[in-house]
């Protein structure tokens, strides 16, 4: 990657009409697979194939004569130094160019910069249709001489094949010095943004120092266990490559060993055979264990990527999507595992196929083989441009269909309140427009692949008939008694070759599109991989013994997927152990906020919590979760039986898991079930009504015999015999502990020890029931509205009216 503007600069943000210029300091590179580069690539790779040609055709003589008299129709020496002249003027123009271009872009008046920009284009432009007309010409003399002149006494096979590769590399330079204008006005869209922080390290858009750049070098690292694998894998590709590269040699043995005698014939064809048998039988191991290091690598990846998942903040889980994790451990580890194990080895196998079918090419005939090179470039020009448009293609396919996968999967996963909701239909309409998005893009990349089938198709058979043309000559050459010609077997190696290269060429840019998809995948990986859980789940102290007790010190609260709204505001209270604590006060105050900082889902903005007497910052997490129990009012229970779901996270003997279902007046209605404690609850619970749910959590609970218990009253009514089982069961599990329950029912309020009306974040009042109930507050009015919800019994209803009766009186 070249600089571009090596100095750092410092900028403020600013819309400079196309881009934002961003703060703090910054550079930009261009890539480096830019028109500028290819385009010396190109002509430099004509300069090889030409100067090669030049040197390789005819004995000593000829070589000499050839170059003292010079003859135009003759002499080939001038398209070497042509080749030369050309990488001459396109060395010293594009860079130029390219450079006074890119100040252009930032300089759009500077006239004088404009004119040379002009200038250089025209000369760029002038040379090489200069280069196309002299070598075209005589391209076309020397044709003509061939056809109709008798006397013309034919050149060297080599020289004949600079001649076409010549006439070709200048059509193909002087059709890609029109783009040049285009192609220099794109480097503002190209170029690669860098930042950097004051420290000078390198960061990204959220200004995050970038701590390993994803690269190939990380890709292989993660493949390090699976290495021993990988070198037999590496052994069993180098011998089948081999065999692959021979055997061609040998097809052609037996077509001219045909010609010769029959015992030839049986000899050469069962040494091809034999070649053939070694190379599947090395295949085979190749295949085997590349695939078993890539299965290996995959499940060591989902493994870890998984638990370091469950391992982030639950902060981390507001924002970001189930399914988008859900892909990254399913597909993207998919991508990865191809990309460093089977697409390693198959690229590996292609260049080697592609390096040994062209030395032996060259070895072969290497006027055959400057044919084919030239006629390479055109072919690969546009597989490239088509490979470029299919990745961008591809990519916002992948986008489209993620966003549908994502729909699909919430909709699904929430299948009963789409129902309630009559949703089918918006959901269905939904998903069809973004598959209809996706297939709209399917749709061009189908267009696209047939125009690339038959342009390429075409090319390619152009450049094969060119081939076998020239080969057929070279063959008709040897039969008419010409020194440089070749018998019809090595042409039909050749022709092996050819297809070989061909193959190894087409199969190799596919899997530049797969590597690229891997880079991607590994971004996202990775940047989950080193992604450090703002709250950690580990470490800390372990204490032999944890009292209830809970402290909040002037506590702010923020959640971090909404930072502009404050939701805790200074909140200071204190629970001693063996109080029961409510929380109540109107929807949103911020009640379950509380709960959730107890747990440590959260960090504070500011303030401490204590549990025990210890801030919980000093705990460890694992260790303080386990004392302190959580039942929510819609628990959620996982997919296994009643049994797993209790025991959760720890290993409890039946008799214990009974017992403890029995305190939650959940062992009567488990043993009706035919199953009993191995039944199935199903999907986060679904087989369970909502009543027994919340048995099994308070079981789930109880079984933890915790220090602390929160709990959340469920609001949702349930029938009076249910409500009156699980209040049952409550009631029992608050007995000698510590509890916080967020209060529903007016009858925990009133056996609380302490009640905390929360409202909008803040602390709107304190105290027992009764002394609530004589302010004229919050808590007042919110009873009040309960009374007239009818949502309480009758005994509590009839000691609430004679309460507020006597406050009325007094
Ligand atoms: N994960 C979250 N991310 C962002 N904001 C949240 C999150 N959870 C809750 N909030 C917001 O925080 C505020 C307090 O919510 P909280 O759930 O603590 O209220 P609550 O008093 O328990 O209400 P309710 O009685 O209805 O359960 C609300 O405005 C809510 O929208």
């Amino acid at each position: 990657m070249d600089k571009v503007n090596g100095a750092v600069n410092r900028s403020e943000d600013q819309d400079d009409g196309e881009e934002l210029i961003p703060k703090g300091p910054h550079r930009y590179t261009l890539p480096s697979l830019r028109y500028t580069n290819i385009c010396i690539g190109v002509v430099l790779v004509d300069a090889i194939v030409s100067v090669v040609l030049w040197l390789t055709g005819g004995n000593t003589d000829y070589f000499v004569d050839n170059i003292t008299n010079f003859h135009l129709k003759e002499s080939v020496f001038d398209l070497a130094i042509m080749a030369s002249l050309k990488i001459v003027s396109i060395v010293t123009i594009l860079p130029i160019l390219e450079n006074t271009s890119y100040r252009q872009l930032d300089e759009p008046y500077n006239r004088d910069l404009g004119r040379r920009n002009t200038l250089l284009h025209i000369l760029l432009k002038f040379f090489f249709l200069v280069f196309l007309a002299y070598s075209a010409t005589k391209g076309g003399l020397i044709l003509y001489a061939i056809i109709n002149d008798s006397n013309y006494e034919r050149m060297h096979a080599e020289y004949n094949a600079l001649v076409i590769s010549a006439v070709s590399f200048s059509i193909i330079q002087f059709l890609m010095t029109l783009f040049s204008g285009r192609s220099m006005r794109r480097l503002k869209v190209i170029r690669i943004l860098h930042r950097y922080n004051d420290a000078g390290e390198e960061i990204d858009k959220d200004g995050k120092p970038i701590k390993e750049a994803v690269n190939l070098k990380r890709l292989a690292k993660l493949a390090k266990p699976e290495a021993g694998i990988l070198v037999a894998g590496c052994f069993c590709l180098i011998v089948s490559s081999g065999s692959s590269i021979v055997a061609p040699l040998f097809f052609g043995a037996v077509v001219d060993a045909a010609q010769r005698s029959m015992s030839d014939l049986t000899r050469t064809a069962i040494i091809m055979l034999l070649i053939y048998i070694v190379g599947s039988i090395f295949s085979m191991f190749r295949n085997g264990l590349f695939t078993l290091a890539g299965q290996r690598l995959v499940a060591r990846l989902r493994t870890e990527l998984f638990s370091h998942i469950v391992q982030q903040e639950i902060a981390f889980f507001d924002t970001t999507r189930t399914g988008e994790l859900c892909n990254r451990l399913a597909s993207d580890t998919q991508v990865l595992q191809n990309a460093t194990t089977v697409n390693i080895s198959m690229l590996v196998r292609y260049i080697l196929q592609m390096i040994g079918s062209l030395a032996l090419m060259f070895y072969l005939n290497a006027a055959l083989t400057g044919v084919l090179l030239a006629v390479v470039p055109l072919v690969s020009i546009t597989a490239v441009q088509y490979g470029k448009f299919v990745k961008r293609m591809q990519q916002q396919f992948q986008d489209r269909l993620a966003d549908a996968g994502t729909m699909a999967e919430e909709s699904i996963s929430s299948i009963r309140t789409v129902r309630s909701f009559s949703g089918e239909n918006k959901v269905s309409k939904t998903y069809a427009e973004h598959v209809d998005k996706s297939y709209q893009i399917g749709r061009k990349l189908a267009i696209a692949g047939g125009l690339f089938e038959g342009i390429v198709g075409s090319m390619t058979a152009g450049a094969i008939t060119l081939v076998l043309w020239y080969g057929g000559k070279l063959v008709y050459d040897n039969t008419h008694g010409h020194h440089s010609g070749i018998t019809p077997g090595v042409l039909t190696s050749f022709l092996l070759y050819t297809l070989q290269v061909a193959m190894a060429f087409a199969l190799m840019s596919a899997l530049y599109g797969d590597f690229m998809k891997a880079v991607g995948a590994s971004v996202r990986i990775f940047d989950l991989l080193d992604r450090k859980a703002t709250v950690p789940n580990d470490g800390g102290e372990i204490m032999t013994r944890l009292s209830g007790r809970v402290e909040f010190k002037d506590i702010f609260f923020t959640y971090p997927s909404r930072p502009e709204t404050q939701v805790l505001k200074g909140i200071s209270f204190t629970v001693n152990p063996g109080e029961m604590v409510a929380l109540v006060g109107p929807s949103g105050g911020g009640k379950s906020t509380i709960v959730n900082l107890i747990e440590r889902f959260y960090d504070p903005d500011s303030g401490t919590i204590t549990l025990g007497d210890r801030p919980l910052t000093e705990l460890d997490p694992q260790w303080f979760r386990q004392k302190v129990s959580m039942v929510s009012q819609e628990p959620t229970l996982f997919a296994s039986s009643i049994k797993d779901n209790i025991a959760y996270g720890q290993d409890a003997s039946i008799e214990k898991i009974e017992a403890v279902s029995k305190e939650a007046n959940a062992h009567e209605f488990i043993s009706t079930f035919e199953e009993g404690y191995e039944t199935l609850v199903g999907e986060r619970g679904v087989r369970l009504s909502g009543g027994q749910k919340q048995r099994v959590a308070i079981a789930q609970a109880l079984k933890m015999d915790p220090a602390l218990l929160l709990l959340d009253e469920a609001t949702s009514a349930l029938d009076a015999e249910s409500e009156h089982l699980v209040q049952e069961a409550i009631d029992r599990a608050m007995k000698g502990r510590t509890v916080i329950v967020i209060a529903h029912r007016l009858s925990t309020v009133r056996n609380a020890s302490k009640v905390i009306v929360i409202d909008k974040g803040v602390i709107a009042e304190i105290g027992t029931h009764d002394e609530l109930l004589a302010n004229d507050g919050v808590y007042k009015k919110l009873v009040l509205r309960q009374l007239n919800a009818g949502a309480v019994n009758a005994a509590d209803l009839a000691a609430i009216r004679e309460q507020i009766t006597k406050d009325e009186e007094e």
